[in-house]
């Protein structure tokens, strides 16, 4: 036990979607959760669990878990990092990161790690090279350099949903103050050539929600999916004209799957038409949707509910509207998928 208080039951507000009567219409007060393509989705007002963020924070400013359960277990088996509050002094590894930054690949965040290195001006000691500290989870890799975590977080909801569950945890037994995250990503682009980088302003699922919804004890729960404005409005303003790529802000779709549920002709199965397919695309660009990835979900989601300031950065490796297949050669690919290391580098560096 460490003495810190934990946050009463009554904070969790267990959220629903309500059930509509006969007549199909709500018997709650409810309001517009989004719009789109003229489709209304109600809520309830009460089902939308506003984070209060002088409750999800200690005072000063280390990550406070929304689980009472946890400060009164012996150990803490953070189990996919290969790591245990018993087993490691958490504190000691951990305690001075500040920044979070995950992505799909092993190789992409070890990349970014030697990347931050060079920029921090951090040096390893002769002859050594940096270690995946999760290696035995055989899981996902972990590196830090300094107070920079690099992880890879694999493909999908589930996969960073886990991660984030662990690396939540991970913060608050290290009694990280103000950490923030990043997804270092790559997606497809509505509308926008391989190579632009986008910076996520929020997260939908597939039906234009603004929700991660997931079933808890057979009910449905949804948590918005809301990233920080002002830390999109500050990566926007390190892009340097200079780039020779472009870096766009926008919203970010989430979807289940790489091949039907992004809509794309060339999966193993597939029911609808090219028709289809571009009317449903042409809907997303207008209302605002400008790539397809599949995590930034529950990254905002898991990020927001925990009160930890959160970005989501991708570069798009093809242009929706004109294809399905990913295209570009591999060193092309390579290439992009730096650009948006570029950025929070940048802003790690600030
Ligand atoms: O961060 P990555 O490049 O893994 O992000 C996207 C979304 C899926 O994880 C994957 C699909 O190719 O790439
Ligand atoms: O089209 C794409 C490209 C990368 N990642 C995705 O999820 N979709």
């Amino acid at each position: 036990m460490n003495g810190l208080s934990v946050l009463p039951r009554s904070c969790d507000k267990i959220i629903q979607r309500i059930p509509k009567e006969a007549n199909g219409h709500h018997h709650h007060p409810h309001r517009k959760l989004y719009d789109n393509d003229g489709e209304i989705q109600e809520y309830r007002e009460d089902i939308i669990n506003e984070v209060d963020e002088d409750t999800v924070r200690y005072p000063d400013g280390s990550v406070r878990l929304r689980n009472p359960n946890i400060e009164l277990m012996d150990q803490d088996i953070l189990y996919h990092l290969a790591l245990g509050s018993g087993s490691h002094d958490l504190v000691e590894m951990f305690g001075d990161v500040k920044f979070v930054c995950m992505g799909g690949t092993p190789k992409r965040m070890e990349q970014f790690a030697y990347n931050i290195m060079a920029e921090i001006g951090h040096k390893l000691p002769c002859g050594t090279t940096l270690q995946d500290i999760s290696h035995f989870s055989y899981r996902y890799s972990m590196y830090k350099v300094g107070p920079v975590l690099s992880i890879s977080h694999g493909m999908g909801i589930p996969s960073v949903g886990i991660l984030l569950h662990e690396v939540i945890k991970l913060m608050y037994h290290a009694k990280v103050r103000d950490p923030v995250f990043f997804r270092i990503g790559t997606c497809g682009g509505i509308g926008y050539e391989g190579g632009t980088v986008v910076i996520s302003e929020e997260a939908v699922d597939g039906a234009m929600r603004n929700v991660l919804e997931l079933t808890v004890l057979g009910k449905v729960v949804q948590r918005p999916a809301k990233l920080d404005r002002r830390l999109v409005r500050e990566l926007k303003g390190l892009a340097d004209p200079e780039d020779p790529y472009d870096t766009i802000t926008g919203r970010t779709m989430c979807t289940y799957d790489f091949y039907e549920g992004q809509g794309r002709l060339d999966g193993a199965f597939c029911d609808f038409t090219e028709t289809d397919k571009m009317e449903y695309l042409e809907s997303l660009h207008k209302a605002g949707v400008v790539n397809i990835e599949m995590e930034s979900l529950a990254f905002a989601a898991l990020t927001h509910h925990a009160g930890i300031k959160a970005a989501v950065v991708c570069v798009t490796l093809l242009d929706r509207l004109k294809g399905d297949q990913v295209l570009a050669p591999k060193e092309v690919l390579d290439e992009w998928q730096q650009r948006p290391t570029k950025l929070v580098c940048r802003y790690i560096k600030r």
